[in-house]
């Protein structure tokens, strides 16, 4: 196999590959561009125009995206799957991953469209560069633009696999991207009413992609991912990357959330009454107080079919420790 299809191996062992550019027998170019990063070219004459970024490992302990865009890798170095499309590849948090961490100071899934400007240290140096990859990956005209960034979660889940679609104002969800998701294994999309500062949210805001984050299941460590199957998605990877995408356009039972509330902390006195094992998407009863916080501030629930998902006590004051949401229809989406 060529030695960039071990991007892998390479960002865990922090080397640089003596050759940054490769090509596989079918003429495929595969180009590392920086830590984590390498960027795969079809050659033009089987090129179908469209673009798409593949990210893993933002979160450095979520490893079965990470073996997931790892297995694609090995397969296009050695010419067994054929790419039609040009893919960049991004590791997202390469230290976090060799930590087998979340992140080291700050979660980089929070200093994106800006807020990386506001800081310092090692992850808003990354989030600068991610974004920076992703704008010229993204830069060129006349192709469509797809991003899938893969998690998983901190703990289990009603609801195993889903989707969070992310908002700008005056642009509606695609009902064909949706049915993408359900033939790739999707259970549920979460769509977004607000702009936010993650890594989808800039590819979906900034530069005009398709943006997705993918929950998968639950973190373990490498080679502990038996429990987590990808099989569908991966599939429709590789079909999308191939060009020879079965068409679907039902939605297929696809269940439609939308954020109702963000719980955000405000501080160290922030307290969630939720047991620790909660499941994500588990539902919350109208009335129930969910979490206090300082100077007597109080999430009570209001919603009719509210669930919760992310909850999260541990966060930093002034992000979000959890996601309130609600069952919606299809209503918007074109
Ligand atoms: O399990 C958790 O609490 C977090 C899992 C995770 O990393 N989720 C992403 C979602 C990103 C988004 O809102 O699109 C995150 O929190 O960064
Ligand atoms: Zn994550």
């Amino acid at each position: 196999m060529l030695a960039l299809g071990k991007l892998l191996e390479l960002t865990l062992a922090g080397r640089e590959p003596a050759q940054k550019i490769q090509l596989t027998v079918d003429g495929v170019q595969m180009r590392w561009l920086s830590e984590g990063a390498l960027e795969v070219r079809p050659p033009q004459a089987r090129d179908n125009g469209a673009d798409v970024l593949l990210s893993s490992g933002i979160h450095g302990n979520e490893t079965a995206p990470i073996e997931l865009a790892d297995r694609l890798l090995h397969g296009i170095a050695r010419g067994e799957i054929k790419p039609r499309t040009r893919i960049l590849f991004l590791f997202g948090n390469p230290e976090a991953m060799r930590r087998g961490e979340r992140y080291l100071e700050q979660d980089v899934n929070r200093l994106f469209n800006g807020r990386h400007e506001q800081s310092i240290g090692p992850e808003a140096m990354r989030a600068a560069e991610l974004e920076q990859l992703a704008r010229t990956f993204f830069s060129v005209p006349d192709r469509s633009r797809l991003h899938y960034d893969l998690h998983t979660a901190i703990r289990g889940s009603k609801i195993e696999q889903f989707a969070l679609y992310p908002f700008k104002e005056g642009r509606q969800h695609s009902r064909a991207e949706l049915a993408r998701l359900r033939a790739a294994g999707m259970e549920a999309v979460l769509l977004q009413n607000k702009t936010s500062i993650t890594f989808t949210a800039f590819t979906y805001e900034q530069l005009g992609a398709e943006s997705f984050t993918l929950e998968l299941g639950k973190a373990r460590p490498f080679g502990q991912n038996q429990g987590v199957d990808v099989s569908r998605l991966e599939t429709r990877l590789i079909q999308i990357i191939e060009g020879n995408e079965p068409a679907t356009d039902g939605l297929d039972g696809l269940k439609l959330f939308s954020v109702a509330r963000e719980v955000i902390k405000h501080s160290d006195a922030f307290t969630l009454h939720l047991p620790a094992d909660v499941e994500n998407f588990s539902p919350l009863e109208k009335g129930y107080l969910l979490a206090e916080d300082i100077a007597k501030t109080r999430w009570v629930i209001e919603e009719e079919g509210a669930r919760i998902i992310f909850p999260n006590p541990k966060v930093k004051n002034g992000l979000r420790a959890g996601i309130l949401i609600v069952p919606t229809t299809d209503a918007g989406l074109v």
